[in-house]
């Protein structure tokens, strides 16, 4: 079983609005709601992929309330810690004659410490039965910053992988915490190893930053796939590029969360890390078709696993001046 943990749960609300001008009136074309937050769209694009998933997290109010009721219309297992305070909309407007968006995102509701400790009994519950748990996402007000590094260590204690997707404070926290995997895009890698990346050497440069760091692997998400660096059949530090021609976007939200759920899918089944980066690489391509945060076609999804080109990276020409992380 794969766990997803999403404590700032959310209603995604994608808008389409043509020629989408800051400080004008607009009427949008066309509408979707569905249930968000990283974690959630994880476990929604796992559920698509055929892979035993349970989402857990916060939820609270009316908005908590249909949150868990789109999961459970998608037959996704899901249990949630019902809170006091209401769970946040996520707004996302797509504009399809530029293919920009724009995310505007509420901080969401405030958590009680009892709350909280309802939340951790329940996954050291879950945990029982999982091989494998995912954080993802922005931690909701009344929280510390160091909750996913506390979560990552005590489920770490229990033998379950952890991943983490988050950024800023709680992933340099969480990081420190050893998770298996952690996977940035680059704006938020730059941040945690705290300086711009130029070149695709400054991208191989920062993923050995992130293992320093405490990270066991790290793959970098990119608009045309990926760097990572993932422990080999050996135990061995394998760097990695995977690449896929950019698909002309009807909207990329949740694209990352979509190309999580591949990896995880890939190597819940035993794949190497080639078909891994190459299916995960596919899957957040595809889920860039659809109108609505973290949406995927399984079928179209594999047909773009070939076009993928995946390329083990040597320790000669592209790593020249860099040193082994311990
Ligand atoms: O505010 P966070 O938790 O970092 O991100 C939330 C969010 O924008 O990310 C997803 C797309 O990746 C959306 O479903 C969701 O609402």
């Amino acid at each position: 079983m794969i766990i997803t943990v999403t404590l700032n749960a959310a209603i995604d609300r994608t808008l389409a609005v043509p020629s989408f001008t800051l400080g004008r009136r607009h009427r949008a074309v066309e509408q979707t709601t569905m249930a968000g937050g990283k974690g959630v769209n994880v476990a929604r694009a796992l559920k698509l992929l055929g892979q035993p998933v349970i989402a857990t997290g916060f939820a609270g109010g009316a908005t908590g309330t249909r949150i868990i009721e789109h999961l459970t219309e998608q037959s996704i297992l899901n249990d949630f810690v019902r809170i006091r305070e209401e769970s946040r909309t996520s707004t996302a407007v797509v504009d399809p004659t530029t293919g920009q968006q724009t995310e505007i995102n509420e901080r969401g509701p405030r958590v009680s410490e009892q709350e909280l400790e309802l939340f951790v009994d329940k996954l050291l519950y879950l945990a029982k039965g999982a091989e494998l748990c995912v954080f993802a996402g922005s931690l909701p007000r009344g929280i510390s910053d160091d909750l996913y590094a506390r979560l990552v260590g005590e489920l770490q204690t229990l033998g379950v992988m952890t991943v983490l997707d988050a950024e800023g404070e709680p992933l340099r926290l969480g990081v420190r915490a050893q998770p298996d995997l952690v996977t940035p895009n680059e704006p938020e890698a730059e941040e945690l190893v705290g300086h711009e990346f130029v070149d695709e050497a400054d991208r191989l440069r920062a993923l050995r930053e992130i293992l320093a760091l405490g990270a066991r692997q790290a793959i970098i998400t990119l608009p045309d796939g990926c760097v990572a660096l993932l422990e080999g059949a050996g135990g061995q530090r394998e760097l990695w590029r995977a690449t896929l021609e950019p698909l002309e976007p009807v909207s990329a939200v949740g694209s990352g969360d979509a190309f999580l759920a591949g990896y995880l899918a890939a190597l819940y089944q035993g794949e190497g890390p080639a078909e891994r980066l190459a299916f995960a690489v596919a899957c957040g391509a595809e889920s860039t078709q659809h109108f609505g945060a973290g949406t995927l076609d399984p079928k179209a999804a594999r047909r773009l696993v070939g076009a993928v080109s995946v390329e083990r990276l040597e320790h000669g020409a592209p790593l020249a001046g860099l040193t082994e992380p311990q």
